[in-house]
């Protein structure tokens, strides 16, 4: 279990995190999202003991990582695929990993294969692609068999095949009782890969729940409508108190009813309808808008 509690990082003027609380619990997969810049690696940096809280406190399983001895066993983490010395083969860097944290070298064999780069091992690895410096990231978090599992934006640079293996791999974690913790900015990468969400925008909390509780709270539901005659059916809609956005003279959404009762009413009051589809909002839209006020550099915006 990882545990943050009013956790702040300031650099100078700038509050990079500020009065984070929350818990990522063991057995599920939980995404951390957040603009650019929002705080994501700072927090996940303060996890690891890479970086001092100014305040606050993060401990893993009670303890703050710094005091763990085991490192690699305890925590396995995936930071910046690009830091890696370009020079070296996958399993000559592997090897180093698992010999500094006393880790059995039979383990860089196993995961090198896990990750699907056992043909590649022996290359240097500064001829990798993005994808497979990613794949090699992972493979060093998974190196110790540890409990505890960071990544931070681990699906960049990953073709279709790879994305859906990463999240089939996180699954299988922790459904073997693990704490996976992964950091994005998209929602649409999280929507299919965690259980859980910890919401972040400008260093602060914004929301910390199952996805499933994120739908039910933010995905809003509307019917597009279409009719050449639209103007006969707003004032019935309107009447029967649904909110009716007019788009064009012949194109309107509505909220706050189902498809099933407009048919109904335009039925009633005799409108052709073109069209009635009803939507459900992208859980992308609901994370923009709940993180609008948080975005550091908007683009299109007078600096
Ligand atoms: N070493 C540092 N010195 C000064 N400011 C920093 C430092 N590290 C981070 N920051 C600032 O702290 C804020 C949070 O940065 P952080 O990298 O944690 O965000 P992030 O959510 O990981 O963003 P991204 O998705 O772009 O990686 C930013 O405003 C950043 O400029």
């Amino acid at each position: 279990m990882i545990e943050i509690e009013r956790l702040t990082k300031r650099y100078g003027a700038t509050t990079a995190v500020d009065q984070l609380t929350f818990t990522v619990r063991p057995g599920t997969v939980t995404g951390f999202l957040g603009p650019n810049g929002a705080g994501k690696s700072t927090t996940l940096r303060m996890i690891l003991g890479l970086n001092t809280p100014t305040e606050g406190s993060v401990t893993v399983d009670g303890v703050p990582f710094a005091g763990r001895p085991r490192g690699l066993r305890h925590v396995g983490a995936l930071l910046d695929a690009g830091d890696v010395h370009g020079g070296r083969s996958a399993k000559a860097h592997l090897s180093a990993l698992a010999r500094s944290n006393r880790i059995p070298l039979g383990r860089v064999d196993e995961v090198l294969a896990e990750v699907g780069l056992g043909k590649a091992a022996g290359r240097r690895i500064g001829g990798y692609s993005l994808g497979m410096k990613q794949r090699l990231g992972i493979a060093g978090a998974l190196l110790g068999d540890p409990p505890v599992l960071l990544f931070d934006e681990p699906l960049n640079g990953l073709d279709p095949e790879g994305v859906l293996w990463v999240r089939g791999l996180f699954r299988r974690l922790a459904d073997e009782g693990r704490t996976v913790f992964v950091s994005s900015h998209m929602m649409a990468e999280m929507e299919h890969t965690a259980d859980r969400l910890v919401v972040i925008g400008r260093g602060r909390l914004i929301a910390d729940e199952s996805l499933a509780e994120f739908s039910a709270r933010n995905a809003r539901s509307s019917v597009a409508v279409r009719a050449p005659e639209l103007s006969l059916l707003v004032d019935a809609l309107r009447a029967e108190g649904a909110e009716v956005d007019l788009m064009e003279p012949q194109f309107a959404i509505v909220t706050g009813m189902a498809a099933e009762r407009i048919g109904e009413l335009a039925h009633r009051h005799k409108v052709v309808l073109h069209e009635l589809a009803s939507r459900t909002s992208s859980l992308e839209s609901a994370f923009m808008s709940l993180t609008a006020d948080s975005i550091e550099y908007p683009a299109g915006e007078a600096r």
